[in-house]
């Protein structure tokens, strides 16, 4: 099926322009080219007879920017020419657009994105629905690219640097009222009528409208690079790109220099330099690996791992057993969601102290004006903080948020489950304990899963659902469906000790202990770390999980080991370390007396020079490039465990999973788009090299070697 441009001119002698293309949205790409260029050749040619002009969709969303299919398929060192034409052919046509000499008004009806923007900014007016699916903005930088549609040279000739330059380097999606208030877009519709008639009404006002850049005397608000100010923040923006992005990503710095250059040079002259450097991002491993991210998310968001034929489900009434961080947490994204909530505790007070957080967080959206005091009391009168059993009668959801012990879970799940609703669901909130163990205390192990939520529940977007040997497809059906009401993005795993994060997480933090056990200099650990992307180092996140915690979950596998007759290693450089830390010198982690760190009340910190005196070897010298790359194949040897395994089920899950629940780097698209971006041979060659340095935890899984040999990709 082709797609159309459906074209209507009413009794006004206004043309309603309709994008309709062949795919799911409306994206750049050559039926665009030529949908477009038979669109603006006809206005062109019917000019005299035209009033005005309406942009709008027949989509859902408006138009969702560059073609990120297409852009996925170009060939470093081949496509670049062809990217540059097409670039500059999306641009040449809305300049035609934009100097019909006929006023042109985007009539936002759904999500206008990337290049669905630019198009907006080349038309003269904007009107937008104000409803919830209006998303607009610049993201493409968090897809390792540019607006290379104008949007760069546009957006600052129309706002100026110091306005524009925010949402051009943090990519920021505005919902439409958000919009209107930054200038993005001039007027709100309430309906499809209202917008139309107001972009009808503009343009009847304004019958000879032309873009401000194109009108004699044009200057940039806000004044060019001759302003000290303007100059000064785009140096200044410089060194501060370099420290957030360490390098690795080469998207902001192009934007930036995109920007410079707008201020400098004409109008289309910037517009040309524009698509050179789209050109060059295009093709760049970042942008494959963030373009590859984006699509993998709608894979996973779109029910990748969620049993299929079953009917989709609504939780009306969830009940949390523990009002702790956790427990506290999940009551807040629930009653939001708009669910009744149980949180139960064993203490009134307990309990309404983790219902004081949900008014805590709520108040501070108030006060930024992102809520109203009607709705604040609407979510907090979801919510009963209670201590007794009975309340939690027909609940189709329990959660059980309680302390890491086998049998106090086991004690919860007998006392309270014959209190769900029929074909309730019982999930149990842990990171560490197997599912299947778990549910040995329950009479419906059916309907028995695992929900491991990150900390903080409100912040952190990732749940991992962990299926256990009796759960059943509607059950995991259900806390799929359960997880995407509270707005998360669900990844499944397979039942096994760490499940998937929780696992590859530890790898993270037992190899910054095991570099500190080689006697390297724990700064340079952390750095090194910091310099390949990990948000924060493996000393700074282990002393932030605790030391104490980590003994505990050492003590913890030891008894499952011996329960369970299994063998995971539990003589970890992380154990050890901790043990030295909290028995010897009381240093139970950040919350407590500090850890490898010390904690200043003016929140800095320093190594503790204990840890330096006691460990470091001055004589070590490892190539950094070694550490830096144990610190990421470690984590990402484990995740190919957990792929031959048959933890994980999908490629995707894992993609998602570590950068949503384990913080590795964005740039790389996660751990097995990491092996794809280095080779999956030259990978393993490392990996076994790694292995022969400096241990077994290198080895190359059979999964890796296999795929190598076959000349196959992650996917
Ligand atoms: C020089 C210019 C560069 C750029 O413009 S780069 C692109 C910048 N644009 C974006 O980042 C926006 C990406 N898209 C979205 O965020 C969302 O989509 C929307 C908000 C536009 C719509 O959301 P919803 O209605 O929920 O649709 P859905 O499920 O996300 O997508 C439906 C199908 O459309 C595909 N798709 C969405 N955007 C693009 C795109 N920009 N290029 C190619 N395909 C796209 C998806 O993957 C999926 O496909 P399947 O049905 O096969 O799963």
């Amino acid at each position: 099926m082709s797609g159309t441009f459906n074209y209507v001119k009413d009794s006004n002698n206004i043309v309603t322009v309709t994008m309709d293309m062949s795919g799911p949205v409306n994206a750049m790409n050559d039926e665009y080219i030529e949908l477009m260029s038979a669109t603006i050749e006809r206005l062109e040619a019917e000019r005299a007879d035209i009033a005005g002009v309406i942009l709008t969709s027949a989509k859902s969303s408006f138009f969702a920017g560059g073609d990120i299919k297409n852009m996925l398929k170009a060939v470093p060192g081949v496509d670049e020419p062809a990217l540059f034409a097409q670039a500059e052919s999306i641009k040449g046509m809305l300049r035609r657009l934009e100097k019909l000499g006929k006023p042109v008004v985007a009539a936002i009806n759904g999500a206008a994105l990337g290049g669905g923007y630019e198009i907006c900014l080349a038309c003269h007016y904007r009107v937008a629905l104000n409803s919830p699916a209006v998303l607009i903005g610049l993201p493409e930088v968090s897809l390792g690219l540019l607006p290379g549609g104008g949007g760069v040279v546009r957006l600052v000739s129309k706002m100026g640097v110091e306005k524009a330059i925010m949402p051009l380097l943090e990519g920021t999606r505005f919902k439409a009222d958000k919009a209107a208030a930054f200038g993005l877009v001039e007027e709100l519709a309430t309906d499809t009528d209202d917008m139309m008639a107001k972009a009808k009404a503009w343009i009847l006002a304004n019958p000879e409208a032309a873009n401000p850049w194109d009108i004699k005397g044009f200057k940039i608000p806000g004044g060019d690079l001759r302003k000290p100010n303007i100059a000064q923040m785009i140096q200044g923006a410089v060194p501060m790109l370099a420290q957030k992005t360490k390098g690795l990503m080469p998207a902001p710095a192009k934007i930036l220099d995109v920007i410079a250059n707008t201020l400098r040079v004409d109008f289309d002259t910037a517009l040309r330099i524009e698509s050179r450097a789209l050109t060059s991002l295009v093709t760049t491993p970042q942008a494959k690996n963030m373009m590859t991210f984006f699509l993998q998310m709608n894979q996973v968001n779109g029910g990748g791992s969620r049993p299929k034929d079953i009917a989709k489900s609504k939780v009306k009434k969830v009940g949390i057993l523990g009002a702790g961080m956790m427990g506290q947490g999940i009551a807040y994204v629930s009653a939001l969601a708009g669910m009744d909530v149980v949180l139960k505790d064993i203490s009134q007070d307990a309990a309404d102290k983790g219902k004081a957080y949900t008014e805590k967080l709520l108040n501070k959206a108030l006060e930024r004006g992102r809520m109203t005091e009607d709705k604040k009391a609407g979510i907090l009168g979801r919510i009963t903080a209670s201590v007794d059993a009975k309340d939690l009668q027909g609940c189709d959801l329990i959660i059980e948020a309680v302390f890491e012990s086998v049998d106090l879970k086991h004690a919860m799940t007998k006392e309270l489950e014959p209190l769900l609703a029929e074909g309730g669901v019982w999930g149990s909130n842990t990171s560490t304990l197997p599912i299947t163990l778990l549910a040995e205390a329950s009479a419906k192990p059916e309907n028995f899963i695992g929900i491991h939520f990150f900390s903080p529940v409100d912040k952190m977007p990732l749940v991992e659902i962990i299926v256990g040997d009796k759960t059943s497809p509607e059950t995991l059906a259900k806390a799929f469906d359960y997880a995407q009401q509270i707005k998360k993005t669900p990844i499944v795993v397979n039942d096994s000790r760490g499940f998937f994060t929780s696992r590859v997480f530890g790898t993270f933090v037992d190899e910054g202990a095991v570099l500190i056990e080689e006697g390297v200099e724990p700064v340079l650990i952390e750095n090194l770390a910091k310099l390949v992307g990990m948000p924060v180092g493996p000393l700074a996140v282990h002393d932030e999980v605790s030391q104490q915690l980590t003994t505990k979950i050492v003590a913890t596998n030891r008894e499952l080991n011996e329960r369970l007759g299994d063998d995971m290693n539990v003589d970890t450089a992380t154990g050890r370390m901790s043990k030295i830390f909290v028995e010897e010198y009381k240093r139970n982690g950040k919350a407590y007396e500090g850890g490898y760190y010390d904690y200043a009340a003016d929140g800095s910190k320093a190594i503790w020079p204990t840890i330096r005196e006691r460990f470091v070897k001055p004589e070590i010298e490892l190539p950094n490039l070694d550490i830096k790359e144990r610190i990421l194949f470690r984590q990402v040897v484990e995740s190919v465990r957990c792929l031959e395994e048959g933890v994980l089920k999908s490629v995707a899950d894992g993609n998602i999973g570590s950068i949503m629940g384990i913080g590795f780097p964005p740039y790389t698209g996660g751990v097995f788009q990491y092996i794809n971006t280095y080779g999956v041979q030259k990978f393993a060659d490392r990996a076994a090299e790694l292995s022969a340095l400096y241990g077994e935890r290198f080895t190359p899984p059979a999964l890796l070697l296999e795929k190598a040999a076959a000349g196959e990709q992650f996917v």
